[in-house]
Protein backbone atom coordinates (compact mmCIF):
# COMPACT_ATOMS: atom_id res chain seq x y z
CA UNK A 1 0.00 0.00 0.00
CA UNK A 2 2.66 2.52 0.97
CA UNK A 3 3.65 3.72 -3.00
CA UNK A 4 0.05 4.33 -3.39
CA UNK A 5 -0.39 7.52 -1.40
CA UNK A 6 3.40 8.83 -3.03
CA UNK A 7 1.66 8.24 -6.82
CA UNK A 8 -1.02 11.08 -6.19
CA UNK A 9 -1.36 13.92 -7.73
CA UNK A 10 0.33 17.58 -6.18
CA UNK A 11 -2.30 19.41 -4.10
CA UNK A 12 -4.55 16.42 -3.98
CA UNK A 13 -2.34 14.57 -1.28
CA UNK A 14 -2.20 17.70 0.95
CA UNK A 15 -5.84 17.85 0.73
CA UNK A 16 -5.97 14.20 1.77
CA UNK A 17 -3.50 14.59 4.65
CA UNK A 18 -1.77 11.36 6.40
CA UNK A 19 -3.09 9.14 8.80
CA UNK A 20 -1.75 10.00 12.26
CA UNK A 21 -1.16 13.67 11.74
CA UNK A 22 -3.11 16.82 12.20
CA UNK A 23 -6.37 17.04 11.86
CA UNK A 24 -6.66 13.33 11.42
CA UNK A 25 -9.38 13.12 9.00
CA UNK A 26 -7.65 9.40 8.27
CA UNK A 27 -7.41 7.95 11.36
CA UNK A 28 -5.66 9.22 14.96
CA UNK A 29 -2.55 6.16 14.55
CA UNK A 30 -0.22 6.11 11.12
CA UNK A 31 -0.89 2.48 10.78
CA UNK A 32 -3.77 2.39 12.57
CA UNK A 33 -5.27 -1.52 12.78
CA UNK A 34 -1.71 -3.30 11.66
CA UNK A 35 -0.42 -2.22 14.79
CA UNK A 36 -3.16 -2.90 17.11
CA UNK A 37 -6.61 -4.41 16.82
CA UNK A 38 -9.79 -2.17 18.01
CA UNK A 39 -10.51 -2.81 21.74
CA UNK A 40 -13.43 -5.52 21.41
CA UNK A 41 -15.59 -4.22 24.04
CA UNK A 42 -19.05 -5.45 24.75
CA UNK A 43 -21.49 -3.83 27.24
CA UNK A 44 -22.91 -5.84 29.61
CA UNK A 45 -24.25 -6.63 33.05
CA UNK A 46 -27.50 -7.44 34.91
CA UNK A 47 -28.78 -9.23 37.89
CA UNK A 48 -25.86 -9.67 40.72
CA UNK A 49 -22.11 -8.71 40.90
CA UNK A 50 -21.48 -12.16 40.73
CA UNK A 51 -23.57 -13.02 37.42
CA UNK A 52 -21.99 -10.20 35.64
CA UNK A 53 -18.46 -11.40 36.57
CA UNK A 54 -19.60 -14.94 35.26
CA UNK A 55 -20.38 -13.31 32.21
CA UNK A 56 -17.11 -10.71 32.34
CA UNK A 57 -15.27 -13.75 32.20
CA UNK A 58 -16.51 -15.56 29.61
CA UNK A 59 -16.73 -13.01 27.43
CA UNK A 60 -12.51 -12.50 28.28
CA UNK A 61 -12.46 -16.22 27.75
CA UNK A 62 -13.66 -15.95 24.36
CA UNK A 63 -11.48 -13.03 23.38
CA UNK A 64 -13.23 -9.64 24.16
CA UNK A 65 -10.33 -7.71 24.79
CA UNK A 66 -12.00 -5.03 26.98
CA UNK A 67 -14.86 -5.02 29.68
CA UNK A 68 -17.58 -2.67 29.77
CA UNK A 69 -19.84 -2.72 32.80
CA UNK A 70 -24.04 -1.53 32.37
CA UNK A 71 -25.39 -0.65 35.65
CA UNK A 72 -28.73 -1.36 37.03
CA UNK A 73 -31.25 2.14 37.15
CA UNK A 74 -30.75 2.81 40.91
CA UNK A 75 -26.94 2.39 40.06
CA UNK A 76 -27.16 5.21 37.48
CA UNK A 77 -29.02 7.20 40.12
CA UNK A 78 -27.34 6.56 43.21
CA UNK A 79 -30.16 4.85 44.75
CA UNK A 80 -29.58 2.04 46.91
CA UNK A 81 -31.96 -1.39 46.33
CA UNK A 82 -33.61 -0.77 49.79
CA UNK A 83 -34.64 2.72 48.34
CA UNK A 84 -38.59 2.76 47.30
CA UNK A 85 -37.77 4.20 43.88
CA UNK A 86 -35.45 0.68 43.18
CA UNK A 87 -38.46 -1.18 43.09
CA UNK A 88 -38.51 -3.43 40.20
CA UNK A 89 -35.53 -2.32 38.84
CA UNK A 90 -32.74 -3.47 40.66
CA UNK A 91 -30.45 -5.65 38.25
CA UNK A 92 -32.51 -5.06 35.31
CA UNK A 93 -30.99 -3.14 32.77
CA UNK A 94 -27.45 -3.79 34.28
CA UNK A 95 -25.53 -4.73 37.26
CA UNK A 96 -26.69 -3.31 40.75
CA UNK A 97 -23.65 -1.68 42.69
CA UNK A 98 -24.32 -0.06 45.75
CA UNK A 99 -21.06 -1.01 48.02
CA UNK A 100 -17.51 -1.59 47.93
CA UNK A 101 -18.27 -5.26 48.44
CA UNK A 102 -20.34 -5.58 45.58
CA UNK A 103 -17.66 -3.41 43.37
CA UNK A 104 -14.93 -6.30 44.94
CA UNK A 105 -17.44 -9.13 43.72
CA UNK A 106 -18.09 -7.37 40.64
CA UNK A 107 -14.17 -7.62 39.34
CA UNK A 108 -13.04 -10.56 41.34
CA UNK A 109 -10.51 -12.72 39.60
CA UNK A 110 -10.36 -10.13 36.99
CA UNK A 111 -6.72 -8.16 37.38
CA UNK A 112 -7.27 -4.25 36.95
CA UNK A 113 -3.36 -3.77 35.70
CA UNK A 114 -4.39 -5.83 32.88
CA UNK A 115 -8.03 -5.30 31.36
CA UNK A 116 -9.52 -1.70 30.65
CA UNK A 117 -13.14 -1.24 32.09
CA UNK A 118 -15.55 1.30 30.47
CA UNK A 119 -18.32 2.29 33.18
CA UNK A 120 -21.08 3.55 31.41
CA UNK A 121 -22.00 6.08 34.67
CA UNK A 122 -22.61 9.52 34.70
CA UNK A 123 -24.38 11.62 37.72
CA UNK A 124 -22.37 8.98 39.89
CA UNK A 125 -19.68 8.41 37.95
CA UNK A 126 -16.95 9.68 40.64
CA UNK A 127 -18.82 7.65 43.00
CA UNK A 128 -18.10 4.01 41.15
CA UNK A 129 -14.73 5.26 40.10
CA UNK A 130 -13.90 5.91 43.49
CA UNK A 131 -15.24 2.16 44.00
CA UNK A 132 -13.03 1.03 41.22
CA UNK A 133 -9.89 2.62 42.63
CA UNK A 134 -10.50 1.19 45.41
CA UNK A 135 -10.92 -2.56 44.30
CA UNK A 136 -7.59 -2.10 42.61
CA UNK A 137 -5.95 -0.68 45.23
CA UNK A 138 -6.87 -3.87 47.29
CA UNK A 139 -5.70 -5.82 44.70
CA UNK A 140 -2.49 -4.08 44.74
CA UNK A 141 -2.93 -2.64 41.54
CA UNK A 142 -1.15 0.99 41.70
CA UNK A 143 -3.54 3.63 40.46
CA UNK A 144 -1.11 4.47 37.47
CA UNK A 145 -1.53 1.36 36.37
CA UNK A 146 -5.41 1.59 35.88
CA UNK A 147 -7.11 2.22 32.46
CA UNK A 148 -10.49 2.80 31.30
CA UNK A 149 -12.95 5.15 30.98
CA UNK A 150 -16.12 6.64 32.93
CA UNK A 151 -18.60 8.05 30.97
CA UNK A 152 -19.39 10.96 32.89
CA UNK A 153 -20.88 12.89 30.60
CA UNK A 154 -23.53 14.57 32.01
CA UNK A 155 -24.95 17.19 29.62
CA UNK A 156 -26.68 14.41 27.49
CA UNK A 157 -28.23 12.92 30.05
CA UNK A 158 -30.32 15.89 30.20
CA UNK A 159 -31.42 15.96 26.61
CA UNK A 160 -31.04 12.40 25.32
CA UNK A 161 -30.69 9.82 28.36
CA UNK A 162 -32.32 10.44 31.37
CA UNK A 163 -30.20 9.00 34.45
CA UNK A 164 -29.15 12.78 35.93
CA UNK A 165 -29.33 13.74 39.30
CA UNK A 166 -28.10 16.75 40.39
CA UNK A 167 -28.43 20.15 38.18
CA UNK A 168 -25.94 21.08 35.76
CA UNK A 169 -24.05 23.61 37.80
CA UNK A 170 -22.76 21.36 40.51
CA UNK A 171 -22.62 18.40 37.96
CA UNK A 172 -20.42 20.05 35.85
CA UNK A 173 -18.05 20.71 38.67
CA UNK A 174 -18.06 16.71 39.68
CA UNK A 175 -16.92 16.44 35.70
CA UNK A 176 -14.36 18.64 36.69
CA UNK A 177 -13.03 17.24 39.71
CA UNK A 178 -12.76 14.05 37.83
CA UNK A 179 -10.60 15.42 35.03
CA UNK A 180 -8.59 17.22 37.90
CA UNK A 181 -8.41 14.16 39.84
CA UNK A 182 -7.70 11.70 36.86
CA UNK A 183 -5.14 14.14 35.60
CA UNK A 184 -2.97 13.94 39.24
CA UNK A 185 -3.24 10.89 40.35
CA UNK A 186 -4.97 8.02 37.68
CA UNK A 187 -2.96 9.17 34.49
CA UNK A 188 -4.18 6.32 32.14
CA UNK A 189 -7.83 6.74 32.90
CA UNK A 190 -10.09 8.65 29.89
CA UNK A 191 -12.31 10.87 32.15
CA UNK A 192 -14.75 11.06 29.95
CA UNK A 193 -16.63 9.54 27.11
CA UNK A 194 -18.48 12.31 25.38
CA UNK A 195 -21.35 10.43 23.83
CA UNK A 196 -23.07 11.37 20.62
CA UNK A 197 -24.70 7.56 21.00
CA UNK A 198 -27.52 8.40 22.54
CA UNK A 199 -27.84 11.88 20.75
CA UNK A 200 -28.46 9.76 17.37
CA UNK A 201 -30.22 7.05 19.01
CA UNK A 202 -32.86 9.70 20.07
CA UNK A 203 -33.12 10.49 16.45
CA UNK A 204 -30.55 13.02 15.42
CA UNK A 205 -29.43 12.62 12.38
CA UNK A 206 -25.26 12.32 11.76
CA UNK A 207 -24.41 15.76 11.92
CA UNK A 208 -26.57 16.75 14.42
CA UNK A 209 -24.50 13.90 16.23
CA UNK A 210 -21.20 14.76 15.41
CA UNK A 211 -22.56 18.74 16.46
CA UNK A 212 -24.06 18.23 19.30
CA UNK A 213 -21.44 15.77 20.84
CA UNK A 214 -18.68 17.99 20.09
CA UNK A 215 -20.46 21.12 21.45
CA UNK A 216 -20.88 18.96 24.85
CA UNK A 217 -17.00 18.38 24.79
CA UNK A 218 -17.07 22.00 24.04
CA UNK A 219 -18.78 23.07 26.93
CA UNK A 220 -16.38 20.40 29.35
CA UNK A 221 -13.00 22.05 27.77
CA UNK A 222 -14.00 25.68 28.85
CA UNK A 223 -15.47 23.99 32.48
CA UNK A 224 -12.24 22.68 33.13
CA UNK A 225 -10.46 25.82 31.54
CA UNK A 226 -12.40 27.73 34.20
CA UNK A 227 -11.47 25.40 37.16
CA UNK A 228 -7.73 26.76 35.74
CA UNK A 229 -6.55 23.57 34.52
CA UNK A 230 -4.64 23.76 31.40
CA UNK A 231 -5.75 22.22 28.55
CA UNK A 232 -2.87 20.06 27.66
CA UNK A 233 -3.48 18.45 31.32
CA UNK A 234 -6.48 16.95 30.96
CA UNK A 235 -7.62 16.76 26.68
CA UNK A 236 -5.66 14.12 25.87
CA UNK A 237 -7.91 11.72 28.29
CA UNK A 238 -10.81 13.24 26.63
CA UNK A 239 -12.35 10.35 24.62
CA UNK A 240 -15.90 10.47 22.58
CA UNK A 241 -18.66 7.95 21.75
CA UNK A 242 -20.88 7.46 18.68
CA UNK A 243 -23.36 5.28 17.30
CA UNK A 244 -22.83 2.90 13.82
CA UNK A 245 -26.08 3.39 11.84
CA UNK A 246 -26.83 1.48 8.56
CA UNK A 247 -25.43 3.67 5.89
CA UNK A 248 -22.31 2.87 5.83
CA UNK A 249 -20.36 5.85 3.58
CA UNK A 250 -22.46 8.45 5.48
CA UNK A 251 -21.20 6.59 8.86
CA UNK A 252 -17.51 6.12 7.99
CA UNK A 253 -17.43 9.54 6.78
CA UNK A 254 -19.16 11.10 10.09
CA UNK A 255 -16.15 9.92 11.99
CA UNK A 256 -13.88 11.11 9.32
CA UNK A 257 -15.38 14.73 9.89
CA UNK A 258 -15.57 14.39 14.12
CA UNK A 259 -12.27 13.88 13.87
CA UNK A 260 -11.33 16.63 11.54
CA UNK A 261 -13.32 19.27 13.38
CA UNK A 262 -12.67 18.68 16.93
CA UNK A 263 -8.58 18.32 16.02
CA UNK A 264 -9.26 22.14 14.57
CA UNK A 265 -11.08 23.07 17.76
CA UNK A 266 -8.60 22.18 20.39
CA UNK A 267 -5.72 23.35 18.19
CA UNK A 268 -7.05 26.33 16.88
CA UNK A 269 -10.05 27.76 19.64
CA UNK A 270 -8.23 26.18 22.59
CA UNK A 271 -4.57 26.84 22.09
CA UNK A 272 -3.56 22.96 22.58
CA UNK A 273 -0.17 22.02 21.80
CA UNK A 274 0.34 18.12 22.58
CA UNK A 275 -0.72 16.45 19.27
CA UNK A 276 -2.68 13.60 21.87
CA UNK A 277 -4.98 16.71 22.95
CA UNK A 278 -5.98 17.13 19.11
CA UNK A 279 -7.04 13.48 18.58
CA UNK A 280 -10.63 12.56 19.29
CA UNK A 281 -10.29 8.74 19.95
CA UNK A 282 -13.74 6.53 20.26
CA UNK A 283 -16.32 3.90 21.05
CA UNK A 284 -19.00 2.74 18.43
CA UNK A 285 -21.82 0.96 19.55
CA UNK A 286 -23.83 -0.04 16.93
CA UNK A 287 -27.82 1.16 16.64
CA UNK A 288 -29.49 -0.19 19.22
CA UNK A 289 -32.68 1.75 17.48
CA UNK A 290 -32.14 -0.08 14.41
CA UNK A 291 -32.69 -3.40 15.45
CA UNK A 292 -36.09 -5.34 15.25
CA UNK A 293 -38.04 -7.07 17.17
CA UNK A 294 -39.57 -8.74 13.80
CA UNK A 295 -37.40 -11.46 12.50
CA UNK A 296 -34.61 -11.01 15.00
CA UNK A 297 -31.97 -12.50 13.31
CA UNK A 298 -31.83 -9.93 10.69
CA UNK A 299 -30.26 -8.00 13.68
CA UNK A 300 -27.17 -9.90 13.29
CA UNK A 301 -26.87 -8.76 9.26
CA UNK A 302 -27.25 -5.12 10.18
CA UNK A 303 -25.21 -5.31 13.03
CA UNK A 304 -22.13 -6.61 10.99
CA UNK A 305 -22.51 -4.01 8.56
CA UNK A 306 -22.69 -1.67 11.36
CA UNK A 307 -19.27 -2.55 12.67
CA UNK A 308 -17.70 -2.15 9.18
CA UNK A 309 -18.47 1.12 9.42
CA UNK A 310 -17.56 1.92 12.39
CA UNK A 311 -14.05 0.09 11.49
CA UNK A 312 -13.69 2.01 8.07
CA UNK A 313 -13.83 5.08 10.17
CA UNK A 314 -11.25 4.21 12.63
CA UNK A 315 -12.92 3.31 15.78
CA UNK A 316 -10.72 2.98 18.65
CA UNK A 317 -13.01 0.26 20.57
CA UNK A 318 -16.15 -1.50 19.76
CA UNK A 319 -19.53 -3.16 20.49
CA UNK A 320 -21.73 -5.08 18.70
CA UNK A 321 -24.83 -5.29 19.59
CA UNK A 322 -26.67 -8.50 20.22
CA UNK A 323 -29.72 -9.51 17.96
CA UNK A 324 -32.12 -10.00 20.65
CA UNK A 325 -31.87 -6.34 22.38
CA UNK A 326 -34.96 -5.41 20.57
CA UNK A 327 -36.49 -8.04 23.17
CA UNK A 328 -34.82 -8.31 26.26
CA UNK A 329 -31.19 -8.68 27.64
CA UNK A 330 -29.18 -11.00 25.55
CA UNK A 331 -28.47 -14.35 26.78
CA UNK A 332 -24.74 -16.28 27.06
CA UNK A 333 -25.51 -17.36 23.15
CA UNK A 334 -26.79 -14.08 21.61
CA UNK A 335 -23.82 -12.12 23.87
CA UNK A 336 -21.27 -14.76 21.96
CA UNK A 337 -22.73 -14.14 18.67
CA UNK A 338 -22.22 -10.35 19.09
CA UNK A 339 -18.62 -10.80 20.12
CA UNK A 340 -18.20 -13.53 17.03
CA UNK A 341 -19.57 -10.80 14.31
CA UNK A 342 -16.16 -8.26 15.84
CA UNK A 343 -14.09 -11.47 15.49
CA UNK A 344 -15.16 -11.85 11.94
CA UNK A 345 -14.70 -8.51 11.14
CA UNK A 346 -11.11 -8.28 12.30
CA UNK A 347 -9.51 -11.87 11.24
CA UNK A 348 -11.53 -12.61 8.06
CA UNK A 349 -12.62 -9.61 6.11
CA UNK A 350 -9.51 -8.04 5.20
CA UNK A 351 -10.53 -4.76 6.49
CA UNK A 352 -7.65 -3.95 8.83
CA UNK A 353 -4.88 -4.34 5.85
CA UNK A 354 -5.13 -0.97 5.01
CA UNK A 355 -5.16 2.07 6.61
CA UNK A 356 -8.11 4.32 5.86
CA UNK A 357 -9.26 2.18 3.04
CA UNK A 358 -11.88 4.52 2.26
CA UNK A 359 -9.63 7.37 2.39
CA UNK A 360 -9.44 9.70 -1.31
CA UNK A 361 -12.64 7.60 -2.01
CA UNK A 362 -14.59 11.00 -4.43
CA UNK A 363 -18.25 9.60 -2.41
CA UNK A 364 -16.70 9.78 0.72
CA UNK A 365 -14.37 12.61 0.92
CA UNK A 366 -17.46 14.50 -0.43
CA UNK A 367 -19.84 13.34 2.35
CA UNK A 368 -17.10 14.09 5.19
CA UNK A 369 -16.93 17.49 3.95
CA UNK A 370 -20.33 17.99 3.68
CA UNK A 371 -20.89 16.86 7.17
CA UNK A 372 -18.14 18.67 8.47
CA UNK A 373 -19.93 21.67 7.51
CA UNK A 374 -23.04 21.09 8.36
CA UNK A 375 -21.94 19.99 11.73
CA UNK A 376 -20.28 22.89 11.99
CA UNK A 377 -23.27 25.37 11.24
CA UNK A 378 -24.86 23.55 13.86
CA UNK A 379 -21.64 24.05 16.92
CA UNK A 380 -21.79 27.50 15.82
CA UNK A 381 -25.68 28.28 16.03
CA UNK A 382 -24.61 26.07 19.81
CA UNK A 383 -22.36 28.96 20.59
CA UNK A 384 -24.14 31.84 19.08
CA UNK A 385 -26.78 30.87 22.20
CA UNK A 386 -23.91 30.89 24.84
CA UNK A 387 -22.59 27.39 24.43
CA UNK A 388 -23.89 23.83 25.53
CA UNK A 389 -25.38 24.30 28.89
CA UNK A 390 -26.89 27.04 27.62
CA UNK A 391 -28.75 24.88 25.07
CA UNK A 392 -29.63 22.49 27.14
CA UNK A 393 -31.92 25.03 29.88
CA UNK A 394 -32.79 26.41 26.67
CA UNK A 395 -34.38 23.27 25.21
CA UNK A 396 -32.35 23.24 22.02
CA UNK A 397 -31.42 19.91 21.89
CA UNK A 398 -34.45 18.30 22.82
CA UNK A 399 -36.52 20.09 20.13
CA UNK A 400 -33.73 19.22 17.28
CA UNK A 401 -33.63 15.77 17.97
CA UNK A 402 -37.41 15.54 18.20
CA UNK A 403 -37.54 17.45 14.86
CA UNK A 404 -35.39 15.13 13.31
CA UNK A 405 -36.98 11.50 15.26
CA UNK A 406 -40.14 13.19 13.77
CA UNK A 407 -38.88 13.25 10.25
CA UNK A 408 -37.09 9.89 10.45
CA UNK A 409 -40.66 8.15 11.51
CA UNK A 410 -42.45 9.99 9.07
CA UNK A 411 -40.39 8.36 6.34
CA UNK A 412 -40.33 5.16 7.55
CA UNK A 413 -44.39 5.29 7.62
CA UNK A 414 -44.33 6.49 4.20
CA UNK A 415 -42.21 3.52 3.07
CA UNK A 416 -39.72 6.52 2.12
CA UNK A 417 -37.00 4.59 4.35
CA UNK A 418 -37.13 1.10 4.14
CA UNK A 419 -36.53 -1.33 7.09
CA UNK A 420 -36.48 -4.83 5.77
CA UNK A 421 -39.32 -7.06 7.43
CA UNK A 422 -41.07 -4.27 8.86
CA UNK A 423 -42.24 -1.96 6.18
CA UNK A 424 -40.90 -3.68 2.96
CA UNK A 425 -40.99 -8.24 3.02
CA UNK A 426 -42.96 -8.35 6.02
CA UNK A 427 -44.24 -11.52 6.43
CA UNK A 428 -46.35 -12.58 9.74
CA UNK A 429 -45.19 -16.39 9.02
CA UNK A 430 -41.30 -15.93 8.30
CA UNK A 431 -39.85 -19.02 9.67
CA UNK A 432 -37.71 -15.86 10.77
CA UNK A 433 -40.25 -14.96 13.63
CA UNK A 434 -39.44 -18.01 15.63
CA UNK A 435 -39.76 -17.19 19.64
CA UNK A 436 -36.50 -16.23 21.31
CA UNK A 437 -35.45 -17.09 24.01
CA UNK A 438 -34.30 -13.65 26.52
CA UNK A 439 -32.47 -12.93 29.38
CA UNK A 440 -34.44 -13.56 32.71
CA UNK A 441 -33.59 -11.80 35.83
CA UNK A 442 -34.61 -13.80 38.84
CA UNK A 443 -37.76 -11.92 40.70
CA UNK A 444 -35.84 -12.85 44.09
CA UNK A 445 -32.83 -10.40 43.31
CA UNK A 446 -34.72 -7.48 44.78
CA UNK A 447 -35.24 -8.67 47.90
CA UNK A 448 -31.68 -10.36 48.39
CA UNK A 449 -30.08 -7.55 47.46
CA UNK A 450 -31.98 -5.68 50.40
CA UNK A 451 -30.66 -8.10 52.60
CA UNK A 452 -27.07 -8.04 51.41
CA UNK A 453 -26.83 -3.74 52.20
CA UNK A 454 -28.27 -4.48 55.41
CA UNK A 455 -26.04 -7.30 56.59
CA UNK A 456 -22.97 -4.84 54.78
CA UNK A 457 -24.85 -1.57 56.98
CA UNK A 458 -25.07 -3.72 60.46
CA UNK A 459 -21.35 -4.88 60.03
CA UNK A 460 -19.85 -1.56 59.80
CA UNK A 461 -19.06 1.55 62.28
CA UNK A 462 -21.66 3.89 61.99
CA UNK A 463 -20.57 6.19 63.64
CA UNK A 464 -17.26 6.51 61.37
CA UNK A 465 -19.74 6.43 58.48
CA UNK A 466 -21.55 9.46 59.49
CA UNK A 467 -18.42 11.32 60.10
CA UNK A 468 -17.18 10.29 56.19
CA UNK A 469 -20.29 11.70 55.10
CA UNK A 470 -20.49 14.81 56.94
CA UNK A 471 -16.97 15.42 55.74
CA UNK A 472 -18.43 15.22 52.06
CA UNK A 473 -21.20 17.26 53.08
CA UNK A 474 -19.06 20.48 54.25
CA UNK A 475 -16.83 20.08 50.95
CA UNK A 476 -19.88 20.19 49.05
CA UNK A 477 -20.83 23.39 50.61
CA UNK A 478 -16.93 24.73 49.32
CA UNK A 479 -14.93 24.52 46.17
CA UNK A 480 -12.73 22.30 46.72
CA UNK A 481 -11.95 18.82 44.51
CA UNK A 482 -14.39 16.10 45.87
CA UNK A 483 -13.13 12.85 44.62
CA UNK A 484 -10.96 12.41 47.90
CA UNK A 485 -13.70 12.43 50.15
CA UNK A 486 -16.16 10.58 47.96
CA UNK A 487 -12.63 7.73 48.72
CA UNK A 488 -12.80 8.70 52.34
CA UNK A 489 -16.67 7.98 52.72
CA UNK A 490 -16.25 4.71 50.74
CA UNK A 491 -13.47 3.81 52.97
CA UNK A 492 -15.55 4.34 55.91
CA UNK A 493 -18.39 1.79 54.33
CA UNK A 494 -20.24 4.35 53.01
CA UNK A 495 -23.28 3.39 50.22
CA UNK A 496 -23.39 4.80 47.02
CA UNK A 497 -27.52 5.60 48.10
CA UNK A 498 -25.84 7.66 51.19
CA UNK A 499 -22.78 9.05 49.18
CA UNK A 500 -25.57 10.53 46.82
CA UNK A 501 -27.75 11.14 48.89
CA UNK A 502 -25.31 14.05 50.91
CA UNK A 503 -24.67 15.68 47.59
CA UNK A 504 -28.69 15.42 47.20
CA UNK A 505 -29.82 16.62 50.22
CA UNK A 506 -27.25 19.51 49.63
CA UNK A 507 -27.31 20.42 45.69
CA UNK A 508 -31.32 19.49 45.43
CA UNK A 509 -32.26 17.24 41.72
CA UNK A 510 -32.78 18.70 38.24
CA UNK A 511 -36.43 19.46 37.95
CA UNK A 512 -36.73 19.76 34.12
CA UNK A 513 -38.79 22.22 32.69
CA UNK A 514 -38.29 24.76 35.45
C1 LIG B 1 -25.96 2.33 25.27
C2 LIG B 1 -25.43 2.28 26.66
C3 LIG B 1 -26.36 2.99 27.63
O1 LIG B 1 -26.92 4.06 27.31
O2 LIG B 1 -26.53 2.50 28.73
C4 LIG B 1 -24.05 2.90 26.75
O3 LIG B 1 -23.87 4.06 27.01
S1 LIG B 1 -22.77 1.84 26.41
C5 LIG B 1 -21.32 2.80 26.46
C6 LIG B 1 -20.15 1.96 26.54
N1 LIG B 1 -18.98 2.81 26.45
C7 LIG B 1 -17.76 2.38 26.27
O4 LIG B 1 -17.54 1.18 26.22
C8 LIG B 1 -16.66 3.38 26.11
C9 LIG B 1 -15.37 2.77 25.75
N2 LIG B 1 -14.34 3.76 25.61
C10 LIG B 1 -13.06 3.48 25.65
O5 LIG B 1 -12.69 2.33 25.82
C11 LIG B 1 -12.05 4.58 25.56
O6 LIG B 1 -12.63 5.78 25.99
C12 LIG B 1 -11.42 4.72 24.16
C13 LIG B 1 -12.47 5.03 23.13
C14 LIG B 1 -10.38 5.82 24.20
C15 LIG B 1 -10.74 3.40 23.79
O7 LIG B 1 -9.81 3.04 24.77
P1 LIG B 1 -9.05 1.65 24.68
O8 LIG B 1 -8.22 1.51 25.90
O9 LIG B 1 -10.01 0.58 24.38
O10 LIG B 1 -8.18 1.76 23.40
P2 LIG B 1 -7.04 2.81 23.00
O11 LIG B 1 -7.26 3.20 21.61
O12 LIG B 1 -6.92 3.89 24.00
O13 LIG B 1 -5.76 1.86 23.00
C16 LIG B 1 -5.11 1.41 24.17
C17 LIG B 1 -3.63 1.86 24.11
O14 LIG B 1 -3.04 1.40 22.90
C18 LIG B 1 -2.55 2.49 22.14
N3 LIG B 1 -2.80 2.24 20.70
C19 LIG B 1 -3.95 1.78 20.19
N4 LIG B 1 -3.85 1.64 18.86
C20 LIG B 1 -2.62 2.05 18.52
C21 LIG B 1 -1.92 2.13 17.29
N5 LIG B 1 -2.46 1.77 16.14
N6 LIG B 1 -0.68 2.62 17.30
C22 LIG B 1 -0.11 2.98 18.47
N7 LIG B 1 -0.72 2.90 19.67
C23 LIG B 1 -1.96 2.44 19.70
C24 LIG B 1 -3.33 3.69 22.64
O15 LIG B 1 -2.62 4.90 22.45
C25 LIG B 1 -3.51 3.36 24.11
O16 LIG B 1 -2.35 3.69 24.86
P3 LIG B 1 -2.35 4.87 25.96
O17 LIG B 1 -3.45 4.57 26.91
O18 LIG B 1 -1.00 4.78 26.56
O19 LIG B 1 -2.61 6.13 25.20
Amino acid sequence: MEGLFESLPEGYRERLGRPGEYPFTRGIYPRMYLDRLWTMRQYAGFSTAEESNARYRYLLAQGQTGLSVAFDLPTQLGLDPDHPMSVGEVGRVGVSIATLEDMRKLFDGIPLDRVSTSMTINAPAMMLLALYLLVAEEQGVSWDKVSGTVQNDILKEYFARGTYIYPPGPSMRLVTDIFEFCARHVPKWNTISISGYHIREAGATAAQEIAFTLADGKAYVRAALERGLKVDEFAPRLSFFFAAHGDIFEEAAKFRAARRLWARIMREEFGAKDPKSWMLRFHTQTGGSTLTAQEPLNNVVRTAYQALAAVLGGTQSLHTNAYDEALGLPTEKSALLALRTQQILAFESGVTRAVDPLGGSFYVEHLTDQLEKEAERLIQEIDALGGAVAAVEAGYFQRAIEESAWQFQKEVEEGKRIIVGVNRFADPNSPLNEPTPVQRIDPELHERRKRELAEFKAKRDGESVRMGLENLRRAARGSENLFPYVLEAFRRRATLGEVCGVLREEWGEYQPGR
